[in-house]
C-alpha cells in the first residue's frame, strides 16, 4: 500500500489536488532544467563530494579532448573522438543529478511563489493606547501591537483576537475555502494568520510576529528549502559516500603502475572512466532530491515540518502518543442521555445540567443546554448575576456559580465526586451504576451536582472514528507502539482503546502525565510523537521528538511543535510515519542499488582497460571493443540517474513490515536488481553504440 492511495487520507487527498492545481508541472521542469545548470557552480558542486570529484573528471577529459597529448602519449589511447565522448557523457551525469535536485525543490519553489502573492505589503491600522488609529505599513507591525481589521481586509499579521467576531478566510493558507469563525478567548479561535482575508465584520488583533518573521514567511522559507539543512543522517551518508570516493580513488591510483608492468599503460580518460563509474554517483547524485521529496510529501499532506530533521524522525518512531477525544474518536462529543442518580428526577437532572452549561462554550456544554431544552428544562435565575466557571484540564470540571450563592457543577466522575464531597454531601451508591454504563458504552459520562448534592450523570457520545484498528495494526506491524492519553476515566478509556486496538492507554491524565509518559519512553531510548492543540499540550509537544501541532491550536502548542497540521487532522501523525519511513526506506535501497552497480561496471571496464596484455578472457561481458565498453559503463551510469529520479521522488512502495523484514527484503530486490540490472544495461548500450558505430 503506497502512502498516496491510502483511502482513510481523505483531507490529505483533497489537498494534494488543491496543490496540483497551483503547481504547472510544465513550467516545473522547464525551471528545472535551468537550475540544474546554474547549480554547476564549483561552490554547489562541493556539497556534494562525489559528484565534485565527476566535475574535476569532466575539466580534465575536457581538456585531454581539446589536447590529447596533455600527459604524454599512450599508443592507441589518445584520441580525441573518445575523449570528446566521455567528456559530454561525464557532464551529461553531473546535469542529470543536479536536474534531480532541482525538480525535487521545483514544487516547493512553485508554491512558495504562490503564497508569496498572497502576502502584499499593506496598510494597516494601528490601534494606539490613546485609542487612536494610525495607519502603518504591514511591514512596521511588531510583536505586541495592536491592529483593527476589517471585512474585504488582509490580515496583515500573526496574531490573538482580543475583541470581535468574524469569519475568516484561510484559503490562502489552508486550501480550504470554508471560512472560519474567529473570536477572543477560546482556544481554537482566537489566533489568526497574516495572509489570510477577513470576509465579514471586524476584529481587534494583537500582533504575535515581529515582521518577516511570522507563520506565512516561515512556511515561504520553508518549502522554498532555504532553510534546508542536511539531516544528520543524511550528513552520516554523505561523509560514508565520500569516504568511499577517497577509497575507489586510490585504488584506481594505483592502476598505472600495475598496467605498465603488464605492458598494457591505461590513458587518463580511461582511469577517470573508471573512477567515475566505482564512485557511488547514483546515490550521490539522488541524495538530497530523496530528502527534499519526504519534505514535499509532508507539505503535500497540507503539513508544514520545520526540519527535514523532523520528516525523518518521524521514519524511526517507535512510539505514538496520541488523545482519546478528536483524534482516535470523532470528537464532536454530544449529550445523548441524562441519567439521573439520588432519587433525583430526569427533568430535576435536566435542569441542573442546563445550569452548570449556561456559560459553557465547549461543543460538549452546547450540546448538553439543547438537549436539557428538549426535555423541558428552563433557566430560574438570572443570567447576568451569575458566573460562568470555565473548563480547565486540571479541574476537569466546568460550572456556575448561581446568584443565590449555590454551585452547580459537571465534569469527571471523580472531580465530580471530589467536587461533593468538599461541599459535605456524600456520593449516592447509584451513581457508580450510572457512569459504569455510559463507559462501557466508550461513552464519555459527567457527573452532575448542585453543591453537595450529586444529581445524576450525562451521557456524552463519542463515536471511534473508521478504520483505527487498521491503522494501529499498521503500526504495530511497522513496530511502532501506540498510547492514547486521555482525561477520561478508567472504564471509558479500556473500552475505546481495545476498540480502537491501540496498545496501551493512560486514563485520567493530567497535563503534567503527558509530559512525563513521554519523558519515560524517552529514558528508554525511544523516539516519540505526539499530537496536540492546547496549550497545556506544548510542553509534551516540545519533549516529544516529533510534536504535530493543529492549525486550530493555539500559538504556544503550534511554536512548540515542530510540525503544524494545516487540516487540524491529528490522525496524520500515522500518515507522517509512513512517509519518514518511506523516506529512510528510500534511502537505504539506492544506496544499495548504487554500491550493487559497481560489480558490472567493475567487469566491464577492467577488462576493457587490460585488453592490450591479451587478458581478453576476463571480458565475460563479452563487449564489443575498450572504448565501447567503458563508454557502455559511462551512459548506464549516467542514465541510471535520471531513470531513478521518479523513484526518488515518489518514494519505494512502502510496506508495514518490521524492520527486519524490510531489510531482507530491500538487500534482495535492490542489492541483487542492482547486480543483475546493469550487466544487462551496459551489453544493451554496448550493442547499441556498436550499432550506430560510434566506436
Ligand atoms: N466542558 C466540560 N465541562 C466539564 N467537564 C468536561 C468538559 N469537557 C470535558 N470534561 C471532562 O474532563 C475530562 C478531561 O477532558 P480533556 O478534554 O481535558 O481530556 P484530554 O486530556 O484532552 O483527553 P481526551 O481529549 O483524549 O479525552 C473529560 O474526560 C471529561 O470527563
Ligand atoms: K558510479
Ligand atoms: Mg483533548
Amino acid at each position: 500500500m503506497t502512502v498516496n492511495n491510502r483511502p482513510m487520507a481523505a483531507t490529505g487527498t483533497r489537498h494534494q489536488q488543491n496543490k496540483q492545481k497551483k503547481v504547472s508541472n510544465k513550467g516545473l521542469y522547464q525551471r528545472a532544467f535551468q537550475d540544474a545548470f546554474v547549480k554547476l557552480n564549483p561552490k554547489v558542486m562541493l556539497k556534494n563530494p562525489v559528484m565534485f570529484v565527476v566535475w574535476v573528471g569532466t575539466i580534465i577529459t575536457a581538456l585531454l579532448t581539446i589536447n590529447p597529448d596533455l600527459f604524454g602519449s599512450i599508443p592507441g589511447e589518445n584520441q580525441r573522438f573518445f575523449n570528446g565522448l566521455v567528456t559530454v557523457i561525464l557532464f551529461l551525469t553531473i546535469l542529470f543529478a543536479n536536474f534531480a535536485e532541482a525538480v525535487a525543490e521545483g514544487r516547493g519553489k512553485a508554491q512558495a511563489d504562490s503564497l508569496r502573492s498572497t502576502k502584499s505589503d499593506t496598510t494597516a491600522r494601528k490601534v494606539l493606547p490613546s485609542g487612536k488609529i494610525e495607519e502603518v505599513s504591514s511591514t512596521n507591525l511588531h510583536k505586541g501591537d495592536i491592529i483593527q481589521v476589517v471585512a474585504g481586509e488582509i490580515i496583515p499579521a500573526d496574531g490573538e483576537v482580543i475583541e470581535g467576531v468574524a469569519s475568516v478566510d484561510e484559503s490562502a493558507i489552508t486550501g480550504e475555502s470554508a471560512p472560519v469563525l474567529k473570536e477572543p478567548g477560546s482556544d481554537m479561535a482566537s489566533s489568526v494568520t497574516g495572509g489570510t482575508k477577513i470576509i465579514s465584520d471586524e476584529l481587534k488583533i494583537r500582533v504575535s510576529s515581529d515582521p518577516g518573521k511570522g507563520f506565512l514567511d516561515r512556511m515561504i522559507a520553508l518549502v522554498e528549502g532555504a532553510e534546508r539543512t542536511k539531516t544528520p543522517n543524511e550528513i552520516a551518508l554523505t561523509v560514508l559516500l565520500a569516504v568511499l570516493t577517497e577509497v575507489f580513488l586510490i585504488v584506481v591510483a594505483t592502476i598505472p603502475p600495475i598496467a605498465n608492468y603488464v605492458g598494457s599503460p591505461v590513458g587518463v580518460v580511461t582511469l577517470i572512466s573508471l573512477l567515475v563509474a566505482l564512485i557511488p554517483t547514483t546515490i550521490g547524485g539522488l541524495l538530497s532530491a530523496i530528502g527534499i521529496a519526504g519534505m514535499d510529501r509532508v507539505a503535500q499532506f497540507n503539513v508544514v515540518a520545520t526540519s527535514g530533521r523532523a520528516v525523518e524522525a518521524c521514519g524511526d518512531i517507535n512510539t505514538l502518543v496520541l488523545d482519546k477525544t478528536g483524534t482516535i474518536t470523532l470528537g464532536n462529543r454530544l449529550a445523548e442521555q441524562f441519567i439521573p442518580v439520588n432519587g433525583h428526577t430526569e427533568a430535576e437532572l435536566a435542569e441542573v445540567a442546563l445550569a452548570a452549561s449556561l456559560f459553557d462554550t465547549t461543543p460538549e456544554g452546547k450540546s448538553i443546554v439543547k438537549l436539557a431544552e428538549k426535555l423541558g428544562a428552563k433557566i430560574t435565575f438570572e443570567p447576568h448575576s451569575a458566573e460562568g466557571i470555565e473548563f480547565s484540564a486540571r479541574t476537569r470540571m466546568s460550572g456556575t456559580d448561581l446568584p443565590n450563592g449555590k454551585e452547580v457543577r459537571k465534569g469527571a466522575i471523580n472531580a465530580i465526586k471530589g467536587f461533593v464531597r468538599s461541599r459535605g454531601g456524600e456520593v449516592s451508591s447509584d451513581l457508580d451504576d450510572a457512569y459504569e454504563r455510559v463507559s462501557r458504552l466508550g461513552g464519555t459520562p459527567l457527573g452532575v451536582a448542585l453543591d453537595g448534592d450529586m444529581y445524576g450523570v450525562i451521557y456524552l457520545k463519542d463515536i471511534i472514528k473508521p478504520g483505527m484498528r487498521e491503522r494501529f495494526d499498521q503500526l504495530r506491524r511497522m513496530g511502532v507502539k501506540s498510547v492514547m492519553l486521555t482525561g477520561d476515566n478508567r472504564i471509558t478509556a479500556s473500552v475505546i482503546a481495545q476498540e480502537a486496538g491501540v496498545d496501551d492507554f493512560i486514563a485520567e491524565a493530567t497535563p503534567e502525565d503527558k509530559i512525563a509518559v513521554i519523558q519515560k519512553e524517552q529514558e528508554q531510548g525511544k523516539l516519540v510523537a505526539m499530537t496536540g492543540d492546547g496549550t497545556n499540550d506544548a510542553p509534551a509537544l516540545a519533549q516529544a521528538n516529533v510534536g504535530l501541532a493543529m492549525n486550530t491550536g493555539t500559538q504556544a502548542a503550534k511554536e512548540a511543535a515542530n510540525m503544524v497540521d494545516l487540516d487540524s487532522d491529528p490522525t496524520k501523525l500515522i500518515d507522517l510515519v509512513t512517509i519518514g519511513k518511506q523516506l529512510l526506506i528510500t534511502r537505504g535501497a539506492l544506496t544499495t542499488f548504487s554500491l550493487a552497480n559497481d560489480i558490472a561496471k567493475y567487469f566491464a571496464i577492467i577488462p576493457a582497460m587490460f585488453a592490450a596484455a591479451g587478458i581478453g578472457s576476463l571480458n565475460v561481458m563479452g563487449l564489443t571493443s575498450s572504448q565501447s565498453a567503458v563508454l557502455s559503463a559511462l551512459i548506464y551510469n549516467a542514465l541510471i540517474i535520471p531513470a531513478l529520479i521518479p523513484l526518488a521522488l515518489k518514494g519505494v512502495k512502502f510496506r508495514p513490515l518490521s524492520a527486519n523484514q524490510l531489510l531482507t527484503r530491500n538487500i534482495l530486490l535492490y542489492g541483487l536488481g542492482g547486480i543483475i540490472a546493469p550487466f544487462i544495461g551496459i551489453k544493451v548500450i554496448d550493442l547499441l553504440i556498436t550499432g550506430v558505430g560510434l566506436s
